[in-house]
């Protein structure tokens, strides 16, 4: 799957926040989005999904019907229970026997994970964490079946071992043969994982390539000081690189 010489301008703005934007997913490696706040990532999935309009030729995707899209701003109704909102996905997802918990917490891998699920049934989305929720919707989301998953920002405000619990329910995903894209602030997660980093900057893709190599090129070991490097670059030096 490709996006090509995606460009996105919003109303009034006088400038594009996608400007010719092209990469490819990579169907064994988990896909990330990383760039600064306002690079334009949410905009970019608001694209791929069909939320914004777009010339449909920069697209090389699956139909819409075929993706999960998972947005910061997660559907979320206080009165709902963990169960509620689990039948409310089996219903997207016409599997009843997700009617069950049973059948929920047989899919998770860890005990940890079966406890968590267990704790939130009965718990209202509204009394629930930031992190509780995130890996609530994630863990639900990821059951449906579909080709291509976006998923923006999916660990933000979750702790570290949530982060990884979430991260591995990806990476299942990934191993199922499912095509998977998220964006992130939390480079060192991406550590752990076969990531394809894909780098938005300055209305452009500035580096698309293996998560490692990246770290190679940047000349560093660690992401956060690579990510400032490449923000650091001047505009017209992403310009000469197009
Ligand atoms: N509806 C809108 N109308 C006009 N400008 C918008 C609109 N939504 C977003 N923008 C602008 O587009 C730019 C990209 O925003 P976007 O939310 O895509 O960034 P992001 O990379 O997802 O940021 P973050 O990491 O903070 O979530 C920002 O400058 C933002 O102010």
């Amino acid at each position: 799957m490709h996006v090509n010489q995606l460009t996105y301008r919003y109303p009034k703005a006088t400038r594009p926040v996608l400007d010719g934007v092209s990469f490819t997913l990579q169907p064994n490696k988990l896909n990330v989005l990383i760039g600064q706040n306002g690079a334009g990532k949410t905009t970019l999935f608001d694209c791929m999904t069909g939320a914004l309009p777009v010339d449909k030729t920069s697209l090389e995707l699956v139909p819409t019907t075929d993706m999960l899209y998972l947005t910061q701003l997660m559907y979320n109704h206080h009165e709902l229970t963990g169960k509620d909102f689990a039948y409310f996905i089996g219903r997207l997802s016409q599997r009843p026997d997700f009617k069950k918990l049973e059948s929920y917490v047989n899919n998770l891998s860890t005990s940890r994970e079966q406890e968590l699920f267990e704790h939130l049934w009965t718990m209202k989305l509204g009394k629930m964490s930031v992190g509780e929720k995130k890996w609530l919707f994630v863990t639900l989301l990821s059951s449906i079946k579909r080709s291509l998953y976006l998923f923006d920002e999916p660990t933000s405000g979750v702790d570290p071992a949530s982060r990884i619990q979430i991260m591995r329910r990806l990476q299942r995903l990934v191993d199922e043969g499912k095509t998977c894209l998220i964006s992130t602030h939390q480079l060192h997660d991406l550590a752990q994982l076969d990531a394809h980093v894909i780098f938005l900057h300055g209305g452009r893709v500035l580096y698309e390539g293996d998560f490692q190599d990246w770290l190679d090129e940047s000349g560093t070991t660690d992401p956060d000081e690579a990510f400032v490097r490449m923000v650091d670059t001047p505009l017209d030096d992403v310009a000469a690189t197009r």
